[in-house]
């Protein structure tokens, strides 16, 4: 149990139309902590007549939240995120709790989580409309925004505090009301930012949570219910894919934050300290459990055996352990079935001829944590360079010239994030435009932020969030054409 400044924050009910209770039949969920397999809490394992509840009180609360001004709906959202850094501890334990990130990566989704608010109670107050040049006499014709209406959440385990807000704040800014699904193995986050929320001033009904054991359940309801005219998920393609095709009978709005496989290419011409620096970052935050980790490291013939032997060299330095000890740089894994994919991932690598410079087993810790760890000699036969990994693992490939470099990193169906590393401002030029991708690091791996457009191409989703563009996923146009004058 985490050590808690206000313990009120950690909450063993959910929030349904401004009341907190549990689930209908009573059932729980436990929530384990992945660096001990303790139990943390429990939480109301909600169903489908759960979930009805929740989209009848979102239904009911649209209208006086939609009509509210952007203003109004942006202080509530400011006075959220002022709630949530004064708080960022306490959350960030729960955080690490729940899914074991280390302190500081834990701080810093709190931060970045409650930044999203800031920004979408400004951009709330920019929905402009238009009027357009009538094309003939007595008419006027306008454009206005309206809100989409109730929205359905499903939100990742992997950063259970921001993806939360990263679709709640444009929502709400935008004047819809909303129906939460966390990640049934990290709630507590959701239910923290709920409590938070109400302190902010956010009605009743406004934002409810559905936590849940059984997603797929909950999951058919929400895309069933023509009341639901948006669903907003970030997870797994496969999820993604889904909930696509449910969500085809009531023609939803969807916004698909998916999966990943980033190449990160290192040309002979990188700045070899940033290039390192840059793919460790990258490679290793979260233990390597981010949609937008380097999942394949691309490095030219002239500097591979530099990179390779600094880099495994500083993967190997990384300092393994619980969010308790707050020199801790690499967290357990989320799961056993997290830790048995990277093993899968391993032996085929290694049976098809790749090489471990580093780690390749779970570490002494034990549980599911394990060894940061790099591979050369691998190539694009290896499963691993066609799946998502989601853990401490970097496969190294190599390449000649810069044709196969693009074509390596494109040949895969996820265009989510790549990176490169290169001081030549030409080929600069050509890769970021050749790279089938929606976002694009160059000679940086820092690329999370709530003012630029986060989204990506092919199987790694639809819509971005964030940015001036990341509101618009949650409005309708609407056309007025004024005649008779
Ligand atoms: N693109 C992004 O912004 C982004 C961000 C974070 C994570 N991700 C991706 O998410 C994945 C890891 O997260 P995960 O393991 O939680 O993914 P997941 O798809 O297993 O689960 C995501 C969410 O969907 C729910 N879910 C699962 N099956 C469902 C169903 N049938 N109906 C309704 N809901 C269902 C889960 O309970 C969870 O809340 C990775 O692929 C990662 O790349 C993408
Ligand atoms: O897992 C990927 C998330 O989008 C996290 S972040 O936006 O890169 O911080």
């Amino acid at each position: 149990m985490p050590d808690l400044a206000d313990p009120s924050l950690l909450r063993r009910e959910t929030l349904i139309d401004g009341q907190w209770g549990g689930a209908a039949s009573g059932a729980t969920l436990a929530v384990i902590d992945p660096a001990d397999g303790r139990e943390i809490a429990t939480v109301p394992a909600l169903g489908p007549e759960d979930a009805r509840r929740a989209i009848a009180a979102a239904e009911r609360a649209f209208p006086a939240w939609a009509a509210r001004t952007a203003a109004e709906r942006g202080r509530i959202l400011r006075r959220w995120a002022e709630l949530i850094l004064e708080h960022q501890d306490d959350l960030a334990r729960l955080l690490s709790a729940e899914q074991g990130k280390p302190q500081a990566e834990a701080r810093g989704e709190i931060a970045y989580g409650a930044s999203f608010f800031d920004w979408f109670a400004e951009e709330g107050r920019r929905v402009y409309g238009e009027v357009i040049p009538e094309p003939a006499a007595g008419k006027r014709l306008l454009v206005t925004k309206q809100p989409v209406g109730v929205v359905a959440a499903i939100t990742p385990w992997n950063f259970p505090s921001a993806m939360i807000t990263r679709k709640c704040a444009p929502a709400l800014a935008a004047g819809c009301t909303v129906v939460l699904k966390p990640a049934e193995a990290t709630p507590l986050s959701a239910l923290a930012l709920a409590v938070l929320a109400e302190r902010a001033g956010l009605p009743p009904g406004v934002l409810n949570i559905v936590t849940t054991a059984d997603p797929a359940a909950i999951g058919a309801e929400l895309t069933a219910s023509p009341v639901v005219r948006k669903l907003s998920f970030t997870g797994s393609t496969a999820t993604g894919r889904l909930l696509m095709r449910a969500s085809a009978d009531t023609v939803k709005r969807l916004s698909l934050e998916l999966g990943g496989n980033a190449p990160l290419i290192v040309f002979d011409d990188a700045d070899l300290d940033q290039a390192v620096a840059g793919a460790l970052a990258c490679k290793f935050r979260n233990s390597g459990q981010t949609c937008v980790c380097a999942n394949r490291i691309l490095v030219q013939d002239g500097i591979h055996d530099a990179f390779a032997a600094r880099f495994a060299a500083a993967a190997a330095a990384l300092r393994v352990g619980p969010a308790s000890d707050p020199a801790s740089q690499q967290g357990p894994l989320i799961s056993a079935a997290a830790v048995a994919k990277v093993e899968r991932l391993l032996s085929d690598a290694v049976e098809r001829g790749a090489r471990v410079l580093t780690g390749g087993r779970r570490h002494p810790r034990g549980g599911t944590f394990f060894e940061p760890t790099v591979l050369d000699r691998v190539t694009a036969a290896m499963a691993i360079t066609r799946e998502e990994i989601f853990g401490p693992v970097a496969p190294l490939l190599r390449f000649g010239g810069e044709a196969e470099a693009v074509r390596l990193a494109n040949d895969t169906e996820y265009g989510l994030a790549a990176y490169f590393f290169s001081r030549d401002v030409g080929r600069v030029a050509r890769v970021s435009r050749a790279l089938e991708y929606g976002i694009i690091g160059i000679n940086d791996t820092a690329i999370s932020t709530e003012v630029a457009p986060f989204g990506g191409m092919k199987q790694s989703g639809l819509g971005r969030e964030g940015s001036r563009h990341g509101i618009e996923e949650f409005l309708e146009i609407k056309y007025l054409s004024l005649g008779g004058l």
